[in-house]
């Protein structure tokens, strides 16, 4: 497989050229398990793990390499291969892991573009692509919208979906598909550029899997199963979370990616700088922008100069942000780890 295949471009080759490499080859992680790395490089896909000293040096999951990094490796046969480094990222997507405020959890790196998935049957939601947005900002990813199932409505319901999103949001590229039609795949290839990553951002049905496997055709089951061959014997049915497209483009799909949510307040700053713009000007300077006297946030609203939606989906996040701290605070307390504790500690302070 060519490295342009898998995305390889002027910003990875400056990176390459820079990094020390002579005994190393170059490659882009497909699929991460546990700690088995698949990396696709011009000599086939390789089964890979970490340097030991990788691992004993890493102080949190970003330093361990994920899917879509590039890395380089030393290769010694197809089943034994070794990451010396990843390199630098121009994008990385993140989660927050579990019961751990300061711990993030990563889902994939350099991707160019997040494939906003939302259905324009009932369930319908404004307010969960501009969280989506809100996560492309943090995360330096364009985002596309994608409202799919354009089978269930009529063209005029359509035609006041697709101004409402523009009210609300601006000017962002927005496709209409239903993932159902022949044209979905031609539709599809219109937004996928040659050697750019995507990855799907959208709640459970919108219809993620099934653009997938229109995107994917049958590249997607041909892929051959490399752990059933690797040395260990394992028979685990592995598939690439890192897809190349017929189109020439690359798509992520991890199953981390769907469980996505809120992570961190810069993303929020810039979807809702709207609102951080007026809330300067408020009598308060802890407003709420609920109840207050002189809120320059609601007269903004009362002016239409802001839409009240907007608002009330800033307070949301804002309180599930409030209570996902919360509830980190209670577990800490609990926590009676204290060798845990100590190394967490040592960590944070390490940044
Ligand atoms: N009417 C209609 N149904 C669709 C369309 N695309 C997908 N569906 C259906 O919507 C349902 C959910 O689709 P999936 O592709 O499984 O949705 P998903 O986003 O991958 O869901 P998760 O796997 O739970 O994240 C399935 O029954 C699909 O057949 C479409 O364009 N029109
Ligand atoms: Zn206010």
């Amino acid at each position: 497989m060519k490295l342009q295949q898998l995305g390889y471009n002027k910003e990875v080759e400056h990176h390459w050229n820079k990094s020390d490499h002579e005994e190393f080859i170059l490659g882009r992680v497909l699929l991460v398990h546990k700690d088995r790395y698949i990396v696709g490089t011009e000599k086939g896909d390789l089964s890979a793990e970490i340097t030991g000293n990788m691992r004993y040096t890493a102080t949190s999951s970003l330093d361990f390499p994920a899917v879509g990094d590039w890395v380089a490796l030393i290769a010694y046969d197809a089943y034994t291969s070794i990451i010396h480094k990843i390199l630098p990222r121009h994008s990385l997507i993140t989660r927050k892991a579990a019961g751990n405020a300061k711990q993030s959890q990563v889902i994939g790196a350099n991707i160019d573009y997040a494939l906003i998935v939302q259905e324009v049957g009932r369930d319908f939601n404004i307010n969960r692509i501009e969280r989506y947005l809100a996560i492309c900002n943090t995360s330096n990813i364009q985002p596309i919208v994608i409202l799919n199932k354009i089978d269930l409505i009529e063209n005029d319901a359509l035609l006041l979906l697709i101004e409402k999103v523009k009210q609300r949001l601006g000017d962002i590229p927005i496709l209409t598909i239903s993932a159902y039609k022949e044209s979905a795949l031609v539709e599809l290839e219109k937004i996928v550029l040659k050697g750019k990553t995507y990855c799907l951002l959208g709640s459970s049905g919108v219809g993620k899997s099934t653009l997938v496997n229109v995107l994917a055709k049958k590249e997607r089951m041909s892929t051959k199963n490399i752990s059933s061959q690797s040395k260990r014997g394992q028979h685990t049915t592995t598939h690439r979370e890192l897809i190349t497209l017929n189109a020439g483009g690359i798509l992520i799909d991890t199953p981390g990616m769907r469980e996505i949510g809120m992570d961190s307040s810069n993303g929020m700053q810039k979807t809702f700088e709207k609102i951080i713009h007026y809330s300067q000007f408020c009598k308060f300077n802890d407003c709420s922008h609920t109840v207050e006297l002189g809120c320059a946030v609601k007269e903004a609203i009362q002016k239409g100069e802001l839409h009240i939606e907007t608002l009330e989906n800033y307070l949301r996040l804002e309180r599930e942000k409030e209570h996902f701290e919360e509830s980190i605070a209670q577990k800490r307390k609990k926590d009676k780890d204290f060798g845990k504790m100590v190394k967490r500690m040592k960590n944070i302070k390490k940044r």
